[in-house]
C-alpha cells in the first residue's frame, strides 16, 4: 500500500464499521462497505439516506454499501468490523473472496470464547500467511462519526505495511499511529471490556469515584501482566490500545461495556442488562480469565467479572473477594 488514495474494504456495516467507512472516506480512500443485508444497503444507498446504527449520519459520497462480500475482492486492504465472535466465520468467508495479498486489519475487541484464542491466531488459521494488522484505541463510534478529534493505534507485524495503513486511514478528525506489536495492541481492546464492566458495576452500586480510580490502575496493572505474559510489550499497553481504552471505556456510560456493569450494579440480571447491545467484555471474559490461569497471571478484578457472570458471585461477594485479599506489595 502507499500514501495514495487506495479502495479500503470495510466487512461490518454496524457502528464502528460505518463510522470507519466515513473516516477512511474522509480520508480520501475509497470505500465499500460491506452488510449482511440487501435490504440495509439498499437502504443506505438512498441520496440523503441516513444510518440506522448512527442517527442522523449520512454515508460520504465516496462510501459504497454493498451486500455482496465478493465486492471487496477489489480492496487494497479489508477492515473486519463484525463482532469478535464471528471473527471465524468472516475471516473465512473473506478467505474465499479475496487474494491471499490483501491485508485483513481486525477491529473487533475479544478473545474467541470457545477456543480461547486471539482473534490474530484465529485469523492466522483460516487465512495462513495473509497479513493481519489491528485496528483499536479510545474510540466511540458516534465519536468519529461526528468529526471529534480521535487517535487509535494500528499494528501490523510487518512496520512498512502497519504506517501504509496508518497513513491511508489517516484524516483531519482520526489519527492513526503504527506499532509492529500486533499482540499487545489486540490484548489491549479484549481485556480493557472485562475490566469496564467492573467499573460500570462500582458506579451503578455508588461504591463512589475512589473505587472506580482504584479499579482502573489496578485493572491496568491486571492488563499489563497479561499482556507481558503473552508477548504484549509494556509499551503498548501504555499507550491508546493499553491505557487510552481502558480509561475511556471505565469512565463512561456511553460505552456498552460500562453500561451493561451499571445495570448489574443496580440489580439488573446478566440477561437484562445488556438490552440488546453488544457486550464484547461479557463474551471474552472466561477465555480471558482462562488465559490468565494458564500463566499462572493474578487477574483477581477480571475473575470477579467472570464469576458474576456465570453466576456464581453475587456483585457483593466480588467486592468482599477484592476487598479481603491478603495485603501485598503493589507491584
Ligand atoms: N461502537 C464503537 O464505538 C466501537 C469502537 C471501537 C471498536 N468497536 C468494536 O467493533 C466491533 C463491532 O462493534 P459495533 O459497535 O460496530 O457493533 P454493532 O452491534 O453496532 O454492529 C455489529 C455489526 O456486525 C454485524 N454482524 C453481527 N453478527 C454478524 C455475523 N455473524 N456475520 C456478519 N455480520 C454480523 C451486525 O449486523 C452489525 O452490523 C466490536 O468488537 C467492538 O468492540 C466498537
Ligand atoms: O461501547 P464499548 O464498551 O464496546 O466500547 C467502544 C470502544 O471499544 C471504545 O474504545
Amino acid at each position: 500500500m502507499t500514501a495514495q488514495a487506495q479502495t479500503i474494504g470495510i466487512a461490518g456495516a454496524g457502528a464502528w464499521g460505518t463510522a470507519l467507512a466515513n473516516a477512511a472516506a474522509i480520508a480520501g480512500n475509497d470505500v465499500v462497505l460491506w452488510m449482511r443485508s440487501p435490504e440495509h444497503a439498499a437502504a443506505l444507498a438512498q441520496p440523503r439516506a441516513t444510518d440506522r446504527c448512527l442517527p442522523g449520519v449520512r454515508l460520504h459520497a465516496r462510501t459504497r454499501p454493498t451486500a455482496a462480500l465478493a465486492d471487496l475482492a477489489s480492496a487494497h486492504a479489508v477492515l473486519l468490523v463484525t463482532p469478535a465472535q464471528t471473527t471465524r466465520e468472516m475471516a473465512a468467508a473473506l478467505g474465499v473472496v479475496l487474494p491471499a495479498a490483501t491485508p485483513l486489519v481486525l477491529c473487533a475487541k475479544g478473545i474467541e470464547r470457545d477456543s480461547r484464542a486471539f482473534l490474530c491466531d484465529v485469523v492466522e488459521t483460516v487465512r495462513p500467511g495473509a497479513p493481519i494488522g489491528v485496528l483499536s484505541g479510545p474510540s466511540f463510534a458516534d465519536d468519529v462519526a461526528r468529526g471529534l478529534p480521535t487517535a487509535v493505534t494500528l499494528a501490523c507485524r510487518d512496520a512498512a505495511l502497519a504506517e501504509a495503513l496508518a497513513t491511508a486511514l489517516s484524516g483531519p478528525t482520526l489519527r492513526v499511529y503504527h506499532r509492529t506489536d500486533l499482540r499487545g495492541v489486540e490484548i489491549g481492546g479484549a481485556a480493557k471490556n472485562v475490566l469496564a464492566i467492573a467499573c460500570g458495576a462500582v458506579a451503578g452500586k455508588g461504591l463512589g469515584e475512589s473505587a472506580k480510580a482504584a479499579l482502573i490502575a489496578r485493572g491496568f496493572a491486571e492488563l499489563l501482566r497479561f499482556a507481558r505474559a503473552y508477548g504484549g510489550e509494556a509499551e503498548t499497553l501504555m499507550g491508546l490500545s493499553g491505557l487510552g481504552d481502558l480509561v475511556l471505556t471505565c469512565s463512561s456510560a456511553h460505552s456498552r461495556n460500562f453500561a451493561f456493569g451499571q445495570r448489574l450494579g443496580q440489580g439488573m440480571s446478566v440477561t437484562d442488562a445488556a438490552g440488546g447491545k453488544l457486550v464484547e467484555g461479557a463474551a471474552t471474559a472466561s477465555a480471558l480469565v482462562a488465559l490468565a490461569k494458564a500463566k499462572n497471571v493474578d487477574m483477581p478484578i477480571a475473575e470477579a467479572v467472570e464469576q458474576v457472570l456465570s453466576g456464581a458471585w453475587s456483585l457483593d461477594q466480588a467486592v468482599d473477594a477484592l476487598m479481603n485479599r491478603p495485603v501485598k506489595s503493589e507491584h
